[in-house]
């Protein structure tokens, strides 16, 4: 099944971190052959570029600063630390457009720097299960607004997805018997297409799949720029640059996740035929990056070695790289983070390689090289998936709560004092909701200072004219009592 495939290749304790990064792998062709509801390929997790060059369109060194500082083996290598993000702009950072041969895509129209939230959405059509025949009910509960988004998507009709079959099947419970056979056939092609749309443009959201207005416009690459998941505390499928991204540059993720991102050029083509029909021309396909194949085979023998590694297995014929030695699985998995940079997968398989290297690290007793790595770790995810967490925080799972433990480890073997934190400079983000804030507390003490020296006005002016209206009142009395006493004794008047 496909969401087996996330955890594949994937260093063995570390299967559960990252749980809610979409990590449905596309190539369920021959799964989905066997099945007449058929299950779906997902757009999948995706790994980021590095130095340079990307598919096809920019090739700028732009992000090689970052490269560097993520390259442990580099020799400028230094660990980055928190950097502070961006403030997301608040003009549109892309805009949807035609580009030849892949239909439509979104490109930026800005600079958007590293690190950047692109997408923010909530689904447009959500199945709570991996079966594609469920789309169709939703998608006639949208509304006209909604169809219309939805309709604009890309339909493919992958040849392993018995789409007809499906329909049909579909139709038996509800029938209306008053159809005839036109009306029929009718229902069985707008399923089809509703049904084809859904495969090729979902993603996984939570336990379900859903399709976005805008995300499912992302075209794939094999080395992407942006990565993007569902996070389950906002609710919402997030897109965020995983490297810096010039203006003009499509924004592209990858359909194929977990082992995908180790996948050599033919497997890929293979999936990505299969599930949505179109060949990648990315720079990794293209082999613009020399070796790509070569790298990602070894790429992905390493990671199969380092898991085997964890379990305490040997090496045999099918996994021939399983180290001998935590220093040797060390070297290893250094070795790995500077091919997946190198390759420019720089997404949640990199999170990874760094938390296998700073676990080694802790379990060597190199406690600042398990910091280092941590620390790079934290920033490749806060790159991935921002900053708002808490599931993640929840489940244990996350790079806080591993800094947090090497923290303790340190503590505990006397190289940090009690007392040390692990620094968590203030964001940018962070800073600037502070200063939001201070100026929200400010306005609003003025705001409440100023209507209390007019309530004080008010009141002041409204016994000076109590007191007006009172001497008026007294005139008038006296005037009155005059004119009383005048008429009473007209004699005396005068
Ligand atoms: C999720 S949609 C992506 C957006 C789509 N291009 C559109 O017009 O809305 C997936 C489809 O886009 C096309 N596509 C995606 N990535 C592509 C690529 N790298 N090269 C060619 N076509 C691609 C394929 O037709 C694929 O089935």
């Amino acid at each position: 099944m496909a969401t087996q495939m996330a955890t594949e290749n994937s260093p063995a304790n570390l299967n559960h971190i990252y749980f809610f990064v979409n990590s449905q792998a596309a190539d369920t062709a021959r799964d989905a052959a066997h099945n007449h509801s058929p299950t779906l390929p997902t757009l999948s997790r995706s790994a980021s570029p590095s130095a340079g060059s990307s598919d096809g369109d920019s090739g700028s060194g732009s992000s090689s600063s970052s490269n560097s500082a993520l390259n442990p083996l580099a020799a400028n290598f230094e660990p980055t630390g928190y950097v502070t993000p961006p403030v997301p702009a608040a003009s549109k950072l892309y805009e949807l457009r035609e580009i030849g041969g892949k239909g439509l895509g979104l490109f930026a129209i800005s600079f958007i720097p590293i690190g950047t939230c692109i997408i923010a959405e909530q689904p447009l059509l959500h199945i709570h299960e991996n079966a594609l025949h469920l789309a169709w009910g939703p998608y006639c509960r949208l509304s006209n607004a909604q169809k219309k988004a939805f309709d604009a998507l890309h339909f493919h009709k992958s040849n392993h997805l018995h789409l007809e079959h499906a329909s049909r099947l579909n139709l038996i419970d509800h029938t209306d018997h008053s159809l005839d056979a036109e009306d029929v056939e009718e229902l069985v092609q707008d399923q089809v297409r509703v049904m084809g749309t859904f495969a090729c443009n979902n993603f996984q959201c939570g336990k379900g799949l859903a399709v976005f207005a805008t995300t499912s416009h992302l075209n794939h690459s094999c080395v992407p720029n942006v990565h993007h998941s569902y996070n389950p505390t906002i609710n919402k499928q997030t897109v965020y640059a995983v490297r810096d991204i010039q203006p003009v540059e499509e924004l592209c993720t990858t359909y194929l996740g977990g082992q995908g991102a180790y996948y050599v050029r033919a497997q890929r083509i293979e999936s990505l035929r299969n599930n949505y029909g179109f060949t990648c021309a990315c720079a990794s396909c293209l082999d613009m990056m020399g070796q790509s194949d070569g790298r990602r085979e070894l790429m992905s023998a390493i990671a199969c070695g380092l898991q085997v590694f964890q379990y305490g297995g040997r090496s045999i014929d099918a996994v021939p790289f399983v180290p001998t030695s935590p220093v040797m699985a060390l070297k290893q998995a250094e070795d790995l983070i500077c091919m997946l940079v190198q390759e420019g997968i720089l997404s949640i398989e990199l999170c990874k390689a760094y938390r296998m290297a700073s676990m080694l690290a802790l379990g060597l007793g190199e406690f600042e090289r398990a910091r280092d790595y941590a620390v790079n770790e934290a920033e490749v995810e806060r790159n991935c998936l921002g900053t708002k967490l808490d599931d993640l925080v929840k489940s244990g799972a996350g790079a806080a709560c591993w800094s947090e433990k090497v923290r303790e480890a340190m503590v505990k073997a006397g190289v940090l004092p009690l007392e040390a934190k692990v620094k968590k400079p203030k964001t940018a983000q962070k800073k600037l909701a502070d200063k939001l804030r201070r100026q929200q507390r400010t306005a609003r003490k003025a705001a409440e200072k100023e209507a209390q020296i007019k309530a004080e006005k008010d009141a002041g002016k409204e016994q000076k004219a109590a007191e007006k209206r009172a001497k008026l009142e007294a005139q008038r009395e006296e005037e009155r009592k005059r004119k009383e006493y005048d008429a009473a004794f007209p004699g005396l008047k005068g």
